[in-house]
């Protein structure tokens, strides 16, 4: 998949996609049928099938101080994105500039004379341009006035059931990680980079790789059954992880803590996805580091015991 950044100089080469249009922030299953309604679209324009979306998230853009909210980091949501077919993905910086755009602007100026678009899609609730004023119709007329042709995926599941961000940040909220793959269609994972910590994990048996989780929605704190890649390959190590502030230890900094099973090696600086499923308990203060260091090996064995049934019989 090729990644391209801005509407504007686009070659000529990676102009004519039909595209999906959003923020897929975790590309879940309604991000999913949204994707899956292009590339029926791109298959019967016989054009490339293309995802378009804006960076920073305009949440984040409109409300710099709200609380963490994002569900994935972009190596997953890329890798993702690839694996539905997405062959070019065009990530539109979103400034004042693109915000203050009016609908017609926004068709003009971005998807027809930038992206040069074929086709676009998005799902039917979608709405666009300065204060939000664009809706689907909107969208359907202004391009239909470019030859740029439009679909409109419908929402996937209703009332209660919708799928929606909103109800996936709430699950993994409350830790309840099985409800929040089943929306997403792929386990809830978190991407970063191994910091040095206090070097304390080690001495007594359990080395922990520490994360920080930066933007990312905050889980229940607790333990955690997890899967492991290093450096984007496929989670497939088995491990146990402790989201939360070690108050046992003291701890004034909130930390993803991963012990992985059965490895040992160096991961400082290496690049880590930790996929999420069971929630084992969670996270309390103990009287010393012998008392934690015994419920750790009860929860590596829980984790293991939890992963393993996943992964059915041998
Ligand atoms: C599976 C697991 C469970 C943990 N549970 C707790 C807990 O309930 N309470 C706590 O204070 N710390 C908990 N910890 C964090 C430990 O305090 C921490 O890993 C240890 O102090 C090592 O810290 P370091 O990585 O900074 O060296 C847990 C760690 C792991 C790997
Ligand atoms: N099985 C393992 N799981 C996690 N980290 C491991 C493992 N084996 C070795 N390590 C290494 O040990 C480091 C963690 O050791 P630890 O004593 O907890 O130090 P720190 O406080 O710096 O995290 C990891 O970052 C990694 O480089």
């Amino acid at each position: 998949m090729k990644v391209l950044r801005g509407h504007s100089g686009l070659p000529q080469d990676d102009r004519g996609a039909v595209i999906a249009l959003g923020n897929f922030d975790g590309v879940h299953m309604g991000h999913r049928h949204v994707i899956g309604l292009a590339a029926d679209l791109a298959q019967s324009l016989d054009a490339p099938l293309g995802a378009a979306l804006f960076d920073p998230h305009p949440r984040r853009f409109f409300a710099p101080d709200a609380p963490a909210f994002r569900l994935m980091g972009t190596g997953r949501r890329n890798r993702i994105l690839e694996s539905l077919g997405v062959q070019q993905l065009h990530v539109l910086p979103f400034s004042m500039g693109m915000a203050r755009m009016t609908p017609a602007d926004f068709v003009d100026t971005v998807l027809a004379g930038g992206l040069g678009i074929a086709g676009i899609v998005t799902g039917e609730d979608f709405r666009f341009g300065a204060g939000r004023t664009g809706a689907t119709d909107d969208l359907a007329r202004l391009c239909a006035g470019h030859g740029i042709k439009t679909a409109f995926a419908e929402l996937h599941g209703n009332g209660a059931d919708k799928v929606s961000s909103t109800r996936i940040r709430k699950a993994i909220h409350d830790g309840d990680m099985q409800a929040a793959a089943t929306l997403l269609g792929t386990p809830w994972a978190v991407e970063g980079v191994v910091r040095r910590g206090d070097q304390r994990g080690r001495t007594i048996g359990f080395p922990t790789a520490n994360l920080t989780l930066g933007d990312y929605v905050r889980p229940d704190y607790g333990v955690y059954a997890v899967r492991v890649g290093i450096d984007g390959d496929t989670p497939s190590l088995a491990g146990v992880a402790n989201i939360g502030k070690r108050p046992t230890v003291d701890g004034a900094t909130e930390l993803l803590e991963v012990h992985l099973l059965d490895w040992s090696g160096d991961l400082y600086g290496r690049t880590l996805e930790v996929e999420f499923f069971d929630h084992l308990r969670s996270e309390k203060r103990f009287d010393g580091l012998d008392a934690l260091k015994v419920q750790i090996a009860e929860d590596a064995a829980a984790a293991r015991r939890v992963l393993s049934a996943l992964s059915g019989p041998a």
